[in-house]
């Protein structure tokens, strides 16, 4: 099914608010976390919508496709959104996503890893088609969120993002 704009319309997207979710359970130290995941559209048209949405999230992955270079730069404007608009205390991921499409990489690894220090945030690259670093994506928010719910007064705060970069699969040039 497709859009006047051509845009695929899969799942359970419901097209007219651009907003589809759906729930996934992670295991984390043998409890179970239940992820409720709000997936919203990307596209401008959508923006005054999708605000409400992620306005009490507990955590943002923000994808940008490392084929498409418009992808990339959409995400400042994004992070500037999310600032203004969501919880304070929010868990942001950055995700450069489609990493088996070596060959139509537009984006570097670099690029993404240095857009995620200036903001403070996870950076790692993904592929939803081949499954690379995606159970760790929603592993690390389920840790963190789990972390954040039961963490006793001496307890050590979880660093997400030595987690991520203990775990991850590196895609860019010179990983294994
Ligand atoms: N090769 C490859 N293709 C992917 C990957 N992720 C998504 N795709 C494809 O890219 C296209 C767009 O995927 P969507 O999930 O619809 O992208 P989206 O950004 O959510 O699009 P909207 O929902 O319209 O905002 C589809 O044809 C997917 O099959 C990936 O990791 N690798």
């Amino acid at each position: 099914q497709f859009d006047q704009d051509g845009a695929f319309l899969g799942g359970n997207f419901i097209a007219t608010v651009g907003i589809d979710f759906r729930n996934k359970v992670v295991d984390v130290d043998n409890l179970k976390v239940k992820l409720q995941i709000w997936d919203t559209a990307g596209q401008e048209r959508f923006r005054s919508v999708t605000h409400a949405y992620y306005r009490d999230a507990q955590a943002l992955l923000l994808l940008y496709d490392i084929t498409s270079k418009p992808s990339f730069d959409n995400i400042r404007a994004w992070l500037t959104e999310i600032h203004e608009h969501a919880q304070k205390d929010v868990v942001i991921m950055l995700l450069g996503n489609k990493s088996d499409m070596a060959a139509e990489r537009v984006v570097k690894t670099e690029d993404g890893e240095k857009l995620a220090k200036e903001y403070g945030v996870p950076f790692m690259e993904t592929s939803a088609k081949t499954g690379v670093n995606v159970d760790l994506a929603f592993h690390a928010i389920g840790k963190e969120l789990k972390h954040r719910a039961t963490q006793q007064p001496n307890e050590p705060k979880f660093q997400i993002h030595d987690y991520i970069e203990s775990q991850k699969h590196k895609t860019g040039c010179c990983g294994p």
